[in-house]
């Protein structure tokens, strides 16, 4: 073992070594390995130990720790990507099989495409004849564990469970202080979820893994499904819009979607195999799934509690390196288009304020903004609208006093509107609440009336 190098060519094959939860300090182990090298260790800890499960929901436990095992893997076999995947301790049934190669495939999608590699047909899980036995119903209490990513998202989420008067827990995983921020503004109760990856894994990188974007939202949904279980609630909430649905449109490749676990085909698939496998009433469910970006950045206008701490900008995020000096780089295109999406509804100071400068009255943007407008290039790589959006957007912009002549504006409405149809360029349509959702029946009528006000 001491003499094993990682090297991704020579890699055979991805192994899924075993998976534990110690109840007492609310460590979870998940554990991998490539071949017979050294175990992969990832751990995630759940404050609120030592948790006391009886019979049917430590099953359930079990069954999300596996899930989790399994849908965590992304970030390593994503390494070397050998031909062969490998459950060693427990078996799956083709159900899962299948849901795992979805996400596999889907959520590796934009790193195959920049790594030149073609992962249909090459993922294939292991598993049994047998079908798993209909999950039970645990007799979960109504309470919402909602995911908090530090953006402006998840907060228009939970003012809206807040004026349901929904319980909630805002969750959130690792050590972000960004995130902390908000969430302790929000004012209510909190719980941060630790999560370690496998240090070997940073080693890998620097000796020529493979490398790219991974399903995070995937891995996040999992990991608060099993806090859920743990502390005995029935809904895990998350904030994804409409528009996440949507990917990039590559001339010659076909469409990539940066975010494809945010997008409706995962949620739909998740929810609906945790009732099915898991627990019957556990609820998975994104809030904002029947809102488009543009809807979602007008409902985050409604209140100013969180201009002076949110932040977007996913170069807050990251585990190892650099984070932008005030929470807004300016220059990435979820700075650009946030920037954009919020625009049409919210007064120019305040937006000037939460931002620190104007972002479309800067050339050096140029660029990105064509991006984001599908202009002479594809929809980036990240969490923005669709270019649609973007489109009504300026053109909304172009007809406002305060906006038109800010540079970017003016180059759009001279430039670029006259290639385009006027038809599509209004806001309005673009602002429907949608009815493709699986929010609990419960509240969606009343959520409904919330969001059209
Ligand atoms: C913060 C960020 O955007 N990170 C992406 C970036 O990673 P980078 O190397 O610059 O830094 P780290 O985030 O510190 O990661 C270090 C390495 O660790 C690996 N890794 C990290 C987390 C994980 O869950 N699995 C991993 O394997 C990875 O090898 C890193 O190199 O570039 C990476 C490569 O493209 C991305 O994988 C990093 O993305 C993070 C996983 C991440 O959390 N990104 C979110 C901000 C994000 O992109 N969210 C999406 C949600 C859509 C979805 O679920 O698919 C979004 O906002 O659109
Ligand atoms: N560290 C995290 N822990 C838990 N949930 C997270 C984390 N990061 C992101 N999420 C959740 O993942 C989903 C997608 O994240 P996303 O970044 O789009 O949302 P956001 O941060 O709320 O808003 P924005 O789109 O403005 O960045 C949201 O539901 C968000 O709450």
């Amino acid at each position: 073992m001491s003499e094993w190098k990682f090297n991704r060519d020579a890699i055979r094959a991805f192994r899924f070594v075993r998976c534990g939860f110690d109840a007492q300090s609310g460590v979870a182990q998940l554990v991998y390995a490539f071949d017979d090298g050294p175990e992969l260790i990832e751990t995630i800890t759940v404050p609120g130990a030592p948790f006391a499960l009886d019979g049917a929901r430590a099953a359930a436990v079990e069954r999300a720790l596996r899930l989790l095992h399994l849908i965590t893997g992304v970030s390593y076999y994503k390494a070397a990507v050998p031909e062969e995947i490998r459950i060693d301790s427990y078996a799956i049934d083709a159900d899962t099989a299948a849901f795992l190669e979805t996400i596999y495939v889907n959520g590796l999608g934009e790193f195959a495409y920049r790594n030149g590699l073609n992962l249909h047909g090459r993922i294939k899980f292991p598993h049994g004849e047998t079908a798993a036995p209909a999950a039970p119903v645990l007799g979960l209490r109504e309470h919402a564990l909602v995911a908090i990513g530090g953006g402006k998202d998840s907060l228009v989420s939970i003012e809206a469970l807040r004026a349901l008067d929904v319980a909630q827990t805002v969750t959130w995983i690792g050590g972000s202080q960004l995130i902390r921020a908000c969430a302790e503004r929000t004012g209510l109760p909190t719980l941060n979820i630790g999560r370690a990856l496998a240090p070997q894994l940073f080693d890998y990188n620097r000796e020529g893994a493979w490398n790219g974007h991974i399903p995070v939202t995937a891995v996040n949904s999992v990991i608060m499904v099993l806090a859920a279980l743990l502390h005995g609630v029935d809904q895990v909430v998350f904030s994804n819009e409409r528009s996440a649905s949507y990917g990039s449109l590559i001339e010659g490749t076909g469409e990539v979607n940066h975010q494809w676990s945010k997008g409706w085909a995962f949620e739909s698939a998740l929810g609906d195999y945790i009732q099915r496998e898991i627990a019957a009433d556990l609820h998975y469910y994104s809030l904002l799934r029947p809102l488009s970006e543009l809807a979602v950045a007008r409902q985050f206008t409604r209140t100013d509690r969180y201009d002076a701490h949110f932040s977007s900008c996913n170069r807050n995020f990251h585990i190892l390196g650099e984070r932008p000096a005030n929470r807004w780089c300016g220059v990435c295109p979820k700075c650009h288009f946030v920037f954009l999406a919020l625009a049409p509804f919210m007064p120019k100071p305040r937006l000037m304020g939460i931002f620190g400068r104007n972002l479309l009255d800067d050339t050096a943007q140029t660029g990105g903004y064509d991006a984001l407008l599908e202009f002479q290039d594809h929809k980036p790589f990240e969490c923005v609208g669709e270019g649609r959006e973007s489109r009504a957007a300026m053109a909304a912009l172009a007809g406002r006093p305060e906006w038109r002549e800010d540079a970017l504006v003016e180059r759009f409405a001279q430039e670029i509107r006259p290639q385009l149809d006027e038809a599509d360029l209004r806001i309005e349509p673009l602002l429907v609440i949608d009815d493709e959702q699986r929010i609990p029946p419960r509240l969606w009528e009343r959520l409904r009336a919330h969001l059209a006000a």
